[in-house]
């Protein structure tokens, strides 16, 4: 299939000013493409979701955004993405410093499971050398109140990461994300490990995050790209098929595979 991306991105989302921009990103393992041609504009201070059947190229293109495939050994990455004008993928930059601008947040919550609450959120800051108590103290509650979980734990910082619900889990990964301050939040279903109630709070959290973040999210879940996102971008083997305001593409979507796939026709 060769749908045209340009053509299919919402003229309005073209005006707005972006965050992180992909051009022509291709990815393939062993030679065979699982993602194909996709160029997208993320906005500043807002959520997009990437939709799409089982297979269809969603992670392998998140994990293109910071650089993640440079530790998979069978994956080849081509295209640019942007962030700030500044190319992750060329040659000139320091991979570890721009990466840095990117967090992410993983299907399963995954902290540090030998570590406290407080020495999840610092970890990354202690890595890059931050060892002032005032400082880190000061970044583990403003992390964790922007995570929403600061009133849940702050009488019980040092307290083990895995006592903790596995919602409360997924707002701690959250929390370390934030913690080394990133201007891109990358979340691959965050809550597809939980329950009801805490895909609520995470979803919440989601909403809140976006008033400072570029947020993109993976989700297999189409009513929470609804309740979330402001942009969705919907792919189909490898090719990023449709990519609109939320509201539009799933209310009145251009392209028939959109369609039927909004619809529920497959999955
Ligand atoms: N490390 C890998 N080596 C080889 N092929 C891979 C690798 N990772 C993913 N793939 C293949 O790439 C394609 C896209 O996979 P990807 O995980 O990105 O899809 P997805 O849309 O995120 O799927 P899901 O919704 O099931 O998580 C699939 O065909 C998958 O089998």
């Amino acid at each position: 299939m060769t749908t045209s991306n340009l053509t299919n991105i919402d003229s309005k989302s073209i005006e707005s000013k972006y965050k992180m921009i992909t051009e022509n990103v291709t990815v393939s393992y062993d030679g065979i493409e699982a993602v194909k041609n996709v160029t997208m504009k993320f906005k500043e201070k807002s959520v997009t979701a990437l939709i799409g059947p089982s297979g269809c190229g969603k992670t392998t293109f998140l994990r293109c955004l910071n650089r993640m495939h440079d530790m998979t050994k069978n994956a080849k990455v081509t295209g640019k993405v942007m962030i700030d004008d500044i190319d992750l993928y060329s040659k000139d930059i320091d991979p570890i410093y721009h990466r840095r601008k990117v967090g992410m947040v993983f299907q399963k919550p995954n902290p540090f499971p030998t570590m406290s609450i407080y020495d999840n959120v610092t970890a990354g800051l202690r890595l890059n050398g931050v060892r002032d108590k005032r400082i880190l103290d000061e970044i583990v509650e403003d992390s964790l109140k922007m995570a929403y979980l600061w009133d849940e734990v702050k009488n019980d910082l040092k307290k083990s990461a895995i006592e903790l619900s596995g919602g409360q889990q997924q707002r701690l990964c959250i929390a370390r994300a934030l913690a080394i301050q990133p201007e891109v939040l990358l979340m691959d279903e965050p809550a597809s490990a939980l329950d009801p109630i805490a895909t609520q709070k995470i979803e919440e959290t989601i909403t809140e995050l976006k008033k400072d973040y570029a947020i993109i999210i993976v989700t297999h879940n189409m009513q929470q790209a609804i309740r979330v996102s402001d942009y969705t971008g919907f792919m189909y083997l490898g090719d990023l098929i449709e990519f609109r305001e939320t509201k539009k593409l799933f209310t009145d979507p251009k392209d028939e595979l959109t369609a039927k796939y909004v619809q529920g026709h497959f999955g």
